[in-house]
């Protein structure tokens, strides 16, 4: 199983990224924003970072890359999608995703380790995961505000296109508490915590004080290869 991570100019997370793809199971596959080509991989990984120096909104010029018209034929015959904060920035901006991300409300850029609840375990990144399973991933940036029309906001509620919620205090003032969503096929995903920051023992959350293994993300990963196994 391929798993394609897409690296823009100013990418920060591909490297880890390719490195959870890889201790999930998959081969993970460098691609670049300038080419039009997916290498024939079997799902797509667009990365947390800071593309275009996040001129203008965050993920806005990236989201008209050469390669994003490839991502948009992809996520549109089913393939899974997955964006991870600069990356669920540009599916929005791409409108993969409902909604938009905006400035966190106190106007900060914030990094912690932050309590998630998995709400939709049908997705092709969630169905590894317990149902309402509870998480502890690292969030990090400036822009995490999700917001929508009310219309847009009641459907992704109706349909359970809201996948993950922050757990606590609203880090960011996300509407709902909405930390990621899906599209109606569930095949594409973006959630702005960063998964591919908890997939090592030692290395993700401050596991004393989550008093959890510190891989809660490795199964956003090892979901899309069970997605791909089962078609
Ligand atoms: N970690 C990230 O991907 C950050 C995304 C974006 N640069 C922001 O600050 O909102």
């Amino acid at each position: 199983m391929r798993i394609g991570v897409i690296t823009f100019p100013g990418s920060l997370d591909d490297r880890d990224a390719q490195r959870a793809v890889r201790l999930a199971g998959a081969e993970p596959v460098a691609l670049w924003h300038g080419d039009h080509d997916l290498h024939g991989v079997d799902a797509l990984v667009l990365p947390g970072g800071f593309s275009y120096g996040d001129y203008l909104r965050c993920g806005a010029i990236a989201a008209h890359s050469p390669i994003m018209a490839e991502v948009i034929d992809a996520a549109n015959s089913g393939m899974p999608v997955l964006g991870i904060c600069n990356g669920f920035q540009m599916l929005a901006e791409a409108h993969l995703l409902a909604g938009g991300l905006i400035r966190n409300d106190h106007g900060n850029f914030i990094c912690r380790d932050q309590g998630l609840r998995v709400e939709n375990t049908s997705t092709a990144w969630t169905n590894d995961f317990a149902a309402n399973a509870e998480i502890t991933i690292p969030l990090k940036n400036g822009e995490g505000g999700f917001i929508a029309d009310a219309d847009t906001i009641n459907r992704l509620e109706g349909e359970g296109q809201v996948v993950f919620r922050y757990l606590g205090v609203n880090p960011n003032g996300s509407i709902n508490d909405i930390a990621g969503v899906t599209n109606e096929r569930g095949n594409v995903v973006g959630l702005m915590p960063h998964p591919e920051h908890a997939v090592e023992e030692g290395f993700g959350p401050d596991t004393a004080a989550a008093m959890r293994s510190g891989v809660d993300g490795l199964s956003i990963f090892t979901s899309a290869i069970r997605a791909l196994a089962s078609v």
